[in-house]
């Protein structure tokens, strides 16, 4: 899958653990940044990673920042973007499976590298439903996002 993946100062050594882990599973991986321990705004890395998506050269994003908190918030900012944080396996693939999710957060502050490695294979694996009342539950977010 081609994918992009950035994060801020917080979630630094968790993306490279991650980028790895990543291109040794076969996926084309964008990397949105940072590129070192120097503190960085994550709105401005989710801008990245949101642009690669919205703009097609990456199928899914993955942001890390120190909770995951701020990554997402900034993410769902953005038009066209469904983010969520996915600190559990199930919520990981739920949230593609039901809410069609395009960008996984995760909050290096909170989970390990292990860990944050099964949520993004979760998150990855996951297709979105073709069950009709998940499909009418995201129609009613893209009419949202229209609208706002
Ligand atoms: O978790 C975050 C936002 O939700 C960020 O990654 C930072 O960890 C958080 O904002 C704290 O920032 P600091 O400059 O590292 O103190």
């Amino acid at each position: 899958m081609r994918l992009v993946i950035g994060s801020d100062h917080a979630g630094f050594p968790l993306k490279a653990h991650l980028l790895d882990h990543l291109k040794a599973r076969g996926h084309e991986v964008e990397d949105a940044g940072s590129f070192d321990a120097a503190p960085v705004d994550f709105p401005d890395v989710a801008q990245k990673v949101t642009d690669a998506v919205l703009g097609g050269r990456a199928e899914r994003g993955l942001m890390v920042c120190g909770t995951g908190v701020g990554a997402s918030i900034a993410a769902n900012k953005v038009r066209g973007i469904r983010a969520a944080v996915g600190h559990d396996v199930h919520s990981a693939h739920q949230c593609v499976e039901h809410d069609d999710v395009n960008v996984l957060c995760i909050g290096a502050q909170i989970v390990g590298p292990w860990l944050a490695t099964d949520l993004i294979d979760a998150f990855l694996g996951a297709e979105f439903s073709t069950d009709e009342a998940c499909r009418r539950r995201v129609e009613k977010l893209h009419a949202m996002d229209a609208a706002r």
